[in-house]
């Protein structure tokens, strides 16, 4: 399925730092958790974000494909799980966003007892998450810092001649 966006949301590394830093703060305590699990690719620089700012030094990974580029897969695929089998307590799952909520659904399943936070949500997904930091609207396509470069604009009235 094509997701239909009308709108879209450009965001800095800056921004994400900043929002990640925040979604960090309420997850304290950091003495309560056992470790990260990175959603790979889009939850790996929120993870090491989180993991720096808790102090948590054992981070896994589980890699999962939802999307090719805009197209929603049928059904998101795990490409790597994690090395453990365990039923994820004491872990935090990270991921960038959650949109239809199909690849937290997915992860839920593996992993019942584990915090699921994401740095972004849209409403068809935010029943799924423990806590998150920004809302967008569902017609909102996310462009993240590592899928942009800087480029230049001309000035809004034009360039004079
Ligand atoms: O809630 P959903 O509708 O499932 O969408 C959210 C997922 O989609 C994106 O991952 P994607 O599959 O594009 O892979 P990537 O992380 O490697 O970019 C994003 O990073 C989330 O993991
Ligand atoms: N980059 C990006 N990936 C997504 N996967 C599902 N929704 C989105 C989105 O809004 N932006
Ligand atoms: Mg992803």
């Amino acid at each position: 399925m094509t997701l239909h966006s009308n709108k879209e949301f450009f965001v800095s590394w800056e921004e994400l730092h900043r929002a990640t830093r925040e979604l960090a703060r309420r997850q304290l305590p950091a003495e309560q958790w056992r470790g990260i699990i990175a959603v790979s690719r889009g939850g790996l620089v929120p993870a090491a974000i989180i993991s720096r700012e808790l102090n948590i030094r054992l981070v896994d990974s589980i890699c999962v494909s939802s999307y090719d580029h805009t197209s929603q897969r049928e059904e998101a695929i795990v490409v790597k799980d994690v090395s453990s089998t365990e039923d994820g307590e004491g872990f935090l799952v990270v991921d960038d966003l959650v949109d239809t909520g199909n690849t937290l659904r997915l992860l839920k399943k593996r992993f019942p007892k584990a915090r699921f936070i994401t740095v972004y949500g849209k409403p068809a997904g935010l029943e799924l998450v423990d806590d998150y930091e920004a809302d967008l609207s569902q017609d909102t396509w996310i462009h993240f810092p590592w899928d942009m470069h800087l480029h230049y604009v001309d000035p809004l009235a034009g360039h004079e001649s």
